[in-house]
């Protein structure tokens, strides 16, 4: 293994405390034995950003191979410390699903620090087939609206994404359109981990380690966590081409439970598909009025839930069938009476759904992204096209 290049101290003076190199570099087995460094890449386009950083296609230039590069900047933000944690939690959530070999996230193959701009870099496999905001917006601008068999299909793609996580140990707190993505070959990928808790403490494993370390058998309705770490909620309100200061913080798809920041379990992240339920069925989003409605606003429409789903499905711009709306009292409920991925997959709205077939990604999608070439970015709308 060659020598890992450690800058002077005068460039590491920003670094948030007690995340060395050591704790955040990796490379995934049968990639270089060398962490890279940015230089290593070529920019080819920039496909998405976030709330502290940007998401390339790049290059790598020894093997021409083609990745996503995710950069998050930690001097952005006024909070350098929350942004390591982030950081770290997004990276070792990645490395557990990329070493237990899971197709519903993207597979981490580099991370490592860039002391010279002040940023995690994460390098993983390219999405090709754009976010499912994106995807949504672009239904709604044409005027296609969702039939039920694809909403059936994407929801329960996004059932399976999700317990696909929660069984490998951890809770995502951010399930939302923005952070799913469709594959080459059409079916949902889940992605930034950012905000994603670790129920079953594990270590994931550092410099070049490709081996499984990942908790199995993770049973975790009984485990209930404090919110001792909140997400963050920036996200794009809809409208994926809205510039960088149209960013909206939004928590309109996270559980009750959440936003109180009160105990909760994995259940939390069946809240949020109920809400992404409602949108699609509906043509609207739950708990916002308008792109105008800001997150205290939103906070407040959660916690009075009730009343607020009752009229948001009654006057909903599309109608609601009687087994959807059922689906979405099962899910928008409280903690205690809302339903897992057992009984949704039993759940009438799902009828006639091949559950085996999901799981194994052998169902023929309703669209497939079909890009020119591996770097065809049109399915993205941030700064595509
Ligand atoms: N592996 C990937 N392949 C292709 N595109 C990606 C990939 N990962 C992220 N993106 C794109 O970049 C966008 C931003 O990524 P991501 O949500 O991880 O950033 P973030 O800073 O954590 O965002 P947020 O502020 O919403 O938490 C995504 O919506 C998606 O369009």
């Amino acid at each position: 293994m060659e020598p890992i290049n450690i800058p002077s101290f005068a460039n590491r003076i920003n670094v948030p405390s007690e995340l060395s190199e050591e704790d955040f570099n990796y490379h995934h087995q049968g990639c270089h034995d060398k962490i890279p460094n940015i230089t290593d890449f070529e920019i080819i386009s920039t496909i998405g950003s976030g709330s502290f950083g940007e998401v390339f296609i790049v290059k790598e230039k020894s093997t021409q191979s083609i990745y996503a590069l995710k950069k998050i900047l930690y001097n952005l933000s006024s909070d350098p410390e929350l942004i390591k944690k982030r950081a770290k939690r997004e990276r070792d959530a990645m490395i557990i699903c990329s070493n237990k070999n899971s197709k519903r996230a993207p597979k981490l193959y580099y991370a490592f620090l860039d002391q010279d701009d002040t940023s995690f870099n994460l390098v993983m496999e390219y999405i090709s087939g754009g976010d499912f905001n994106s995807y949504c917006y672009k239904r709604m601008c044409d005027n296609n609206p969702f039939q039920l068999e694809e909403i059936k299909f994407y929801m329960a793609e996004l059932v399976v994404c999700i317990e696909n996580f929660h069984n490998l140990g951890f809770l995502h707190r951010d399930v939302k359109p923005e952070n799913l993505m469709i594959d080459k070959d059409g079916h949902l990928v889940l992605c930034d981990f950012g905000s994603s808790k670790q129920i079953v403490s594990s270590s994931p494993p550092s410099i070049g380690s490709g081996s499984s370390s990942g908790p199995n058998g993770f049973s975790g309705l009984a485990a209930t966590i404090n919110n001792n770490t909140p997400p963050n909620f920036t996200s794009f309100l809809r409208n994926p081409n809205c510039s960088y200061t149209s960013y909206i913080g939004t928590p309109q798809y996270m559980a009750v439970e959440v936003v109180q920041g009160i105990v909760y379990s994995k259940l939390c992240d069946y809240w949020s598909l109920g809400a992404i339920l409602y949108e699609l069925v509906a043509g609207q989003a739950l708990f916002v009025e308008s792109p105008d409605t800001t997150e205290q606003k939103i906070r407040e429409n959660i916690g009075n839930w009730r009343g607020l789903l009752n009229t948001a499905i009654s006057k909903s711009q599309q109608p609601i069938s009687k087994v959807a709306e059922s689906l979405i009292r099962d899910l928008i409920a409280p903690e205690r009476k809302r339903i897992d991925s057992g009984a949704i997959k039993k759940h009438p709205f799902f009828e006639g759904v091949d559950w085996q077939k999901i799981s194994d990604r052998i169902e023929t999608p309703p669209y497939t992204p079909a890009p020119s070439n591996p770097t065809d970015k049109s399915s993205f709308s941030i700064g595509g096209q």
